[in-house]
C-alpha cells in the first residue's frame, strides 16, 4: 500500500466553476434502486436513530438504517414502515436468533428493502453465512455488509452476495477498538476507503471518522457512495440520547454500540460514552450538509455528486486546520 492519510490530511483541488448558483448542484444519490437527497446516513446506533427519526428521514427522501438493539421491536417496525408506504431498512447481527429473525420476516411476507449486517469484524464466515441466509429467504432485499477495512474483505463479501459493503474499523468518535486491540482504520480511514474502493465492484459506505461536512465530499472523492455518520448526528433535539445541562449549556449523550452502556456489562468493551454539544433541530443539520455539499460540487467544477470523484487532491499532513478549532 502507498501513502496513508486521513480526512484532515487532505484538501481537494478546485476546478473551474460551471454553475451560476450552488443551488444548481445536485447532491442526490441512488442506492439499492432508490434516490436519496444526500449521500449521508445517520449511524445505526441507539443514541442516533429511533423509530421517529426513521419515519422522518424516509418521508423526507433521506436514507436511514434502524439499529438492532431492541430486537423485540424489529418485526413490528418493518410492518409499520410498510403500512405507512415507506421503505424499511433494519440492522441484524449474526447470532442464532438473528438468523431466526430473517426467517420470521420471510414467513410474515415482510420484505425490508434494506438489511445491514452490523458487526465489528465483518470479514468473517458468520457474516458470509448471514448474507447467504438473507439472499435465500429475502432475495429482493438490498444487503449491506460490514464492517471491513481491506480490499480482500470487500471482494469476499461482494462475492458472497452483499450488495454494498461498509468500510471502517475503529475510526469512530466513541470507538476505543484502536486503543484496546491495536487494529483498524483509525487514523487512516480515508486511505483505507480509497484502498477498498479500488477493489469494489458495488457501492461502498464509508463509516466513521467524519468530523466536518467537508469530510463527506472527501469520502465521495475517495470512492464512497454513501457516508455513515454518528457524532455529527448525536446532538439534535430529536436525538434519542439523554439531554443534560451543565452550567446552563445543553449536551446530548452519545455512546458506542460496543460500550458497557449499550451492552449492560463490561465484557469485550470497545466503545465509550461522551456528551456532545446540543445542535438544535435535525433538519437544520441536513439542510446545512446539503448546502455545503452543493458548494463542494461547485468547487469540483461540476453540477452533480459524481463530479467530485474526478478532482485532484493534495496531502497536507495534519496542517489544514492550522491550529484553528473546527467550529
Ligand atoms: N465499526 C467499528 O469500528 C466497530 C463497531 N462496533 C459496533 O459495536 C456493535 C457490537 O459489535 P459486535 O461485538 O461485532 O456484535 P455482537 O456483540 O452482536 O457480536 C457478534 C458476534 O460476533 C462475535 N464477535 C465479535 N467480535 C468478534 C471478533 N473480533 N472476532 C470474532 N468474533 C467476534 C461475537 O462473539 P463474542 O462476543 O463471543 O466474541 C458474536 O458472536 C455493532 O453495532 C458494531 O457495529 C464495535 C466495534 C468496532
Ligand atoms: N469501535 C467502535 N466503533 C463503534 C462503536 N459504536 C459505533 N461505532 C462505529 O462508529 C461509527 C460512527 O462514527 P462517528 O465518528 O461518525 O461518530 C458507527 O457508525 C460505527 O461504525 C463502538 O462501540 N466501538
Amino acid at each position: 500500500m502507498d501513502t496513508v492519510f486521513d480526512y484532515e490530511d487532505v484538501q481537494l483541488i478546485p476546478e473551474k466553476c460551471i454553475v451560476n448558483s450552488r443551488s444548481e448542484c445536485d447532491t442526490s444519490v441512488v442506492l439499492g434502486g432508490r434516490k436519496f437527497r444526500l449521500p449521508v446516513v445517520p449511524a445505526n446506533m441507539q443514541t442516533i436513530i429511533d423509530e421517529k427519526i426513521s419515519v422522518y428521514l424516509a418521508e423526507n427522501g433521506y436514507f436511514y438504517i434502524m439499529h438492532r438493539f431492541q430486537p423485540e421491536k424489529r418485526l413490528q417496525f418493518v410492518k409499520d414502515m410498510i403500512d405507512r408506504g415507506l421503505y424499511a431498512s433494519v440492522s441484524v447481527g449474526v447470532k442464532p436468533e438473528e438468523f431466526t429473525f430473517i426467517e420470521e420476516l420471510a414467513a410474515a411476507n415482510l420484505k425490508p428493502e434494506y438489511i445491514t449486517i452490523d458487526i465489528a469484524h465483518g470479514h468473517s464466515d458468520a457474516v458470509i453465512r448471514m448474507i447467504h441466509h438473507i439472499k435465500k429467504h429475502l432475495p429482493e432485499t438490498f444487503v449491506i455488509a460490514g464492517n471491513v477495512g481491506t480490499p480482500e474483505a470487500v471482494r469476499e463479501l461482494e462475492h458472497a452476495g452483499a450488495d454494498a459493503t461498509k468500510v471502517g474499523i475503529g475510526p469512530g468518535k466513541v470507538c476505543i477498538t484502536k486503543i484496546k486491540t491495536g487494529f483498524g482504520t483509525g487514523g487512516w480511514q480515508l486511505a483505507a476507503l480509497r484502498w477498498c474502493a479500488k477493489a469494489a465492484s458495488k457501492p461502498i459506505i464509508a463509516d466513521g471518522g467524519i468530523r466536518t461536512h467537508g469530510d463527506i465530499a472527501k469520502s465521495v472523492r475517495f470512492g464512497a457512495t454513501m457516508v455513515m455518520i454518528g457524532s455529527l448526528f448525536a446532538g439534535h433535539e430529536e436525538s434519542p440520547g439523554e439531554t443534560i445541562e451543565i452550567d446552563g449549556k445543553l449536551y446530548k449523550e452519545y455512546f458506542g454500540s460496543a460500550s458497557e452502556f449499550q451492552k449492560g456489562e463490561r465484557k469485550n468493551v470497545e466503545g465509550k460514552k461522551m456528551y456532545v454539544e446540543f445542535r438544535g433541530p435535525l433538519q437544520d443539520t441536513l439542510t446545512e450538509m446539503e448546502e455545503d455539499l452543493q458548494s463542494s460540487i461547485s468547487y469540483a467544477g461540476g453540477n452533480k455528486l459524481a463530479d467530485i470523484r474526478k478532482v485532484d487532491y493534495v496531502i497536507v499532513k495534519n496542517s489544514i486546520f492550522n491550529g484553528d478549532r473546527v467550529y
